[in-house]
């Protein structure tokens, strides 16, 4: 099997490493943290594909944060909420909910700070991820965010990896294979 997958993005390109996840199964490892340029790019292609008027950004941790931010900054907003993966005791009241991606063998809890909770009941939210693969951690998001009665109106990500290419439920810029060993 070759070593890396090049990837392109619009007029961006990455040349990724592929990494077995599993006896079975190799991802090409696409880290976004890190990528200033990739992130800010990406954020100003998904908002001029994003139609659906939204009121906040909800993005989950950890490589979606860039994504989110950029996109915050480019639509004007003065904030985000970050969906962490574990419990903080300086949260007040945490919403949990299991989760499941794809390059982690546990399971996770996702979970959503109570201080937030005020700023998305009632609002039309865009999901932001960096990549979208089995739809684990964006089905854990949605069902955090019917748990606080907030509106999931747009659900978007730089890659849909595998069979999530063929969703027609997200934005995305571009797909990745899943390789078998
Ligand atoms: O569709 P799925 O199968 O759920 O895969 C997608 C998720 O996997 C990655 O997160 P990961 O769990 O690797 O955590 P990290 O962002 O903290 O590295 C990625 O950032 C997505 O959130
Ligand atoms: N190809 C990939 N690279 C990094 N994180 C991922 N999460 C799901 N697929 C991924």
């Amino acid at each position: 099997m070759e070593k890396s997958y090049e990837v392109t993005i619009g007029v961006l390109k990455r040349k990724l490493p592929i990494i077995p996840i599993s006896s079975t199964v190799a991802i090409a490892s696409f880290v976004l943290l890190g990528d200033t340029e990739m992130a800010s790019y990406a954020a100003a292609e998904l908002v001029k594909r994003i139609t659906e008027p939204f009121d906040e950004i909800v993005t989950m941790e950890s490589k979606g944060i860039p994504l989110a931010e950029e996109i915050s900054k480019i639509t004007h907003r003065k904030n985000y909420v970050v969906l962490r993966k574990s419990v903080k005791g300086y949260m007040a009241h945490p919403i949990s909910v299991p989760v499941k991606s794809i390059t982690t063998n546990e399971s996770q809890t996702l979970v959503l700070d109570g201080n937030d909770v005020l700023r998305l009941t009632d609002k039309r939210i865009l999901l932001v991820d960096d990549v979208i693969s089995t739809g684990g951690s964006l089905t854990a998001a949605e069902n955090l965010m019917a748990k606080v009665d907030a509106n999931v109106v747009c659900k978007c990500a730089i890659l849909a990896e595998g069979t999530a290419a063929t969703r027609d439920d997200i934005t995305v810029l571009g797909s990745l294979p899943v390789f078998s060993i």
